[in-house]
């Protein structure tokens, strides 16, 4: 709606809508139409029947070859004849809808699981937080023709804070999908702690991962209960406010009316914040690898400072040292981790320090200096 009223569309739209249900009408009144001409031709010829049988019957009688009674059994029976037939013919069409319905029902039914869920992994004894892309190439199966990684290899250490930055499309998000198993390499492997991903127990592993898309879902219901969300293990009210300290969240939580009981509404809450609770979310599961894509929308600003804050407390915090892999769209963002992989068209084009990145004058430095000129 408020899309429409931005660009006052409305009169478009309303078009849209009429063009849509005239349509619809349209399919209605053809329906009717045949249905009533359905009707209107077996009416006539049951009516028709019982006056023909009326005639020719009464001319038999008259002339002594069958008795009244005959006849009248003849017209009850040939009446009850043709009343189930028009019922019949009438529940035929509803009978083949639900045959049609329920034949999808049982197709769905007979799915199988995705292989992911059929064969039980490897839980590890402890997950240290190691990754390696080793050699991986993927397409989407519905872009076959199109390569959207090519040949990544890059590899993370336990604790390591590793940012991927890069151009819109290159391939960024593909890359933390096939580390969550969304889809799985065309080609090459990826390694958890040195152990093919496709051996590892997917939900054991999905457990161990803390993940922040760009526009993270909250739930209708209190803050409290949208920050421990998923989360399994017995939890008290200080480990939420702790995770909501880290995620640079707690002080304005506090400065609602009801802190952490409020209720979580469409309108209360900004993207920024949203994405506070929803990173607090994610570190009070206290994963081992924990991922940030930075939201693209013009809340930048905001996301930045979170994000910046976020890696500052991941570091800080030495009891509870994580893997971490930020998707960054502002570079200023991530000046302070490890290390900064650039891609290019699916490649791995650059990969360095933030200093060292500027120093070789590449890709991330032009990138750099349009974004500063940008803000400029
Ligand atoms: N589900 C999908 N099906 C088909 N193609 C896809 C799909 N998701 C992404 N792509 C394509 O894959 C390429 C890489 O997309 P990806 O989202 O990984 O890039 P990105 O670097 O994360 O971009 P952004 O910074 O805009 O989020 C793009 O060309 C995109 O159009």
């Amino acid at each position: 709606m408020r899309t429409v009223r931005v660009y006052g569309t409305e009169k478009q739209e309303v078009k849209r809508y009429k063009h849509w249900l005239g349509k619809l009408a349209d399919i209605n009144l053809r329906q009717s139409a045949a249905y009533g001409f359905w009707n209107l031709c077996f009416n006539m010829l049951y009516h028709s029947t019982q006056v023909i049988a009326v005639l020719i019957g009464g001319m038999f009688i008259m002339r002594g070859n069958i008795t009244a009674e005959q006849l009248t059994k003849f017209i009850l029976y040939s009446e009850w004849l043709i009343y189930s037939t028009w019922w019949v013919g009438d529940n035929l069409s509803s009978l083949m809808q639900s045959v049609g319905a329920s034949e999808k029902v049982f197709q769905l039914m007979d799915l199988m699981p995705s292989d992911q869920f059929m064969s039980k992994g490897k839980k590890l004894q402890r997950l240290m937080g190691r990754i390696d892309f080793v050699d991986v190439s993927f397409r989407y199966s519905s872009r076959e023709m199109v390569p959207v990684l090519q040949h990544v290899n890059i590899s993370v250490n336990p604790g390591e804070v590793v940012a991927i930055a890069g151009l819109s499309g290159s391939g960024k998000s593909t890359l933390v999908n096939l580390l969550l198993r969304l889809y799985e390499p065309t080609n090459g492997q990826i390694l958890i702690d040195g152990f093919p991903i496709k051996e590892v127990d997917i939900k054991w592993l999905r457990g161990r991962i803390g993940f922040v898309g760009q526009e993270p879902k909250l739930f209708r219901m209190d803050i409290s209960s949208n920050i421990s969300y998923g989360c399994t293990r017995d939890i008290k009210q200080q480990d939420i406010e702790w995770a909501a300290k880290q995620a640079y969240a707690h002080d304005f939580i506090m400065s609602l009316p009801s802190g952490y009981e409020t209720l979580v509404d469409d309108d209360l809450l900004s993207g920024g914040q949203k994405q506070r609770i929803a990173i607090a979310r994610a570190i009070l599961r206290d994963p081992t690898i924990l991922i940030l894509d930075e939201a693209t929308s013009a809340l930048d600003a905001e996301s930045e400072h979170n994000i910046k804050g976020v890696l500052r407390a991941v570091r800080s915090d030495t009891m509870t040292r994580r893997t971490v892999l930020v998707i960054a769209h502002r570079l200023s963002t991530i000046q302070a981790a490890d290390r900064i992989v650039v891609m290019d068209g699916g490649q791995i084009v650059e990969m360095g320090s933030h200093k060292e990145l500027l120093r070789n004058e590449g890709l991330y430095a032009r990138l750099t200096r349009r974004q500063a000129d940008a803000v400029a």
